[in-house]
């Protein structure tokens, strides 16, 4: 038999992991008060990397506040259709007293994944990422990177093994890897795209870096300066060198524009 629409038990392809729809976002009230972000459209689809762009204070932080339910936005849409967005931050934010491993269990235990599940998913992410053996270790015996690595199998913890598994799995990341040296940023990016192939997990990668977002992003998305709105976007997947440098630099040509338009106002 031939499935029709019609037919109720034939699940519609899932076309985006989250949808923004003319999303505003204001701080307070009346001359103090701050209009964060002035009507963001954007899609995301199940596993996409996006990466945003923008200048300081334009509002990425806030944009992965409200997809992470984290806040509500003053007006406009949030459609998730994914697992509960996992983020992660500049600084690893670890539980200090507890070891690398227990740190990525703690959203297991939080959602109440049974004991021998958690160790399993523990191991296996601790490998994901490559700290197998460092699991009894606590933070500060860690370096920077390591920790970021640690608050990344944490943040897949939670997105990969937390709620509905027929949901594509999101993951928010706030410039993750700007507090890092550049030769430790360098490997963390590669290992990022390894593991984002691997879980094929959606990732929103907030960054002030365009050769990073060039990088890592199938799509990158630039915001205008405060309040935040998309501007412009580029698809920058599989460029060979030439186009990957002259991307570069119009993205950069482009964001100085948004810069100093909002310098002039
Ligand atoms: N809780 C809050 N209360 C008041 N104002 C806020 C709050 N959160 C953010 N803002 C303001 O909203 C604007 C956008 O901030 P946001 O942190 O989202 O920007 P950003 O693009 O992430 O900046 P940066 O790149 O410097 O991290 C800023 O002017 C900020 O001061």
């Amino acid at each position: 038999m031939t499935a029709t629409l019609e037919d109720p038990t034939v699940q519609p392809a899932i076309e985006h992991a989250v949808r923004l729809s003319g999303v505003h976002k204001s701080f307070g009230q009346g001359q103090r008060g701050v209009v964060a972000l002035g009507g963001v459209d954007l899609d995301v689809a199940p596993g996409e990397f996006v990466c945003l762009l923008g200048a300081s204070g334009c509002g990425k932080t806030t944009l992965l506040n409200l997809v992470a339910g984290l806040d509500k936005p003053s007006s406009g849409e949030i459609e998730l259709n994914s697992s509960r967005p996992a983020v992660m931050f500049q600084e690893a934010a670890l539980m200090p007293w507890l070891t690398a491993a227990a740190n990525v269990e703690l959203p297991l235990r939080l959602a109440g994944v049974p004991r021998s599940a958690r160790k399993n998913h523990i191991g296996e992410l601790l490998e994901l990422v490559r700290l197998e053996g460092v699991g009894s270790k606590r933070p500060h015996e860690l370096s920077g990177g390591m920790r970021q690595r640690v608050a990344l199998a944490r943040a897949l913890a939670s997105a990969l093994h937390t709620s509905d598994d027929s949901l594509p799995p999101l993951l928010l990341m706030d410039e993750p890897f700007s507090a890092l040296d550049a030769i430790t940023r360098d490997v963390l990016q590669g290992e990022l795209l390894r593991v984002w192939r691997s879980t094929g997990a959606a990732v929103v990668f907030v960054t002030h870096d365009v050769r990073e977002a060039v990088r890592l992003g199938q799509r990158v998305v630039l915001l205008s300066s405060r309040p935040g709105r998309v501007v412009q976007e580029w698809q920058v997947e599989d460029l060979d060198n030439a186009d990957e440098l002259s991307t570069i630099d119009e993205i950069n040509q482009r964001l100085r524009e948004v810069i100093s338009s909002h310098a002039a106002a």
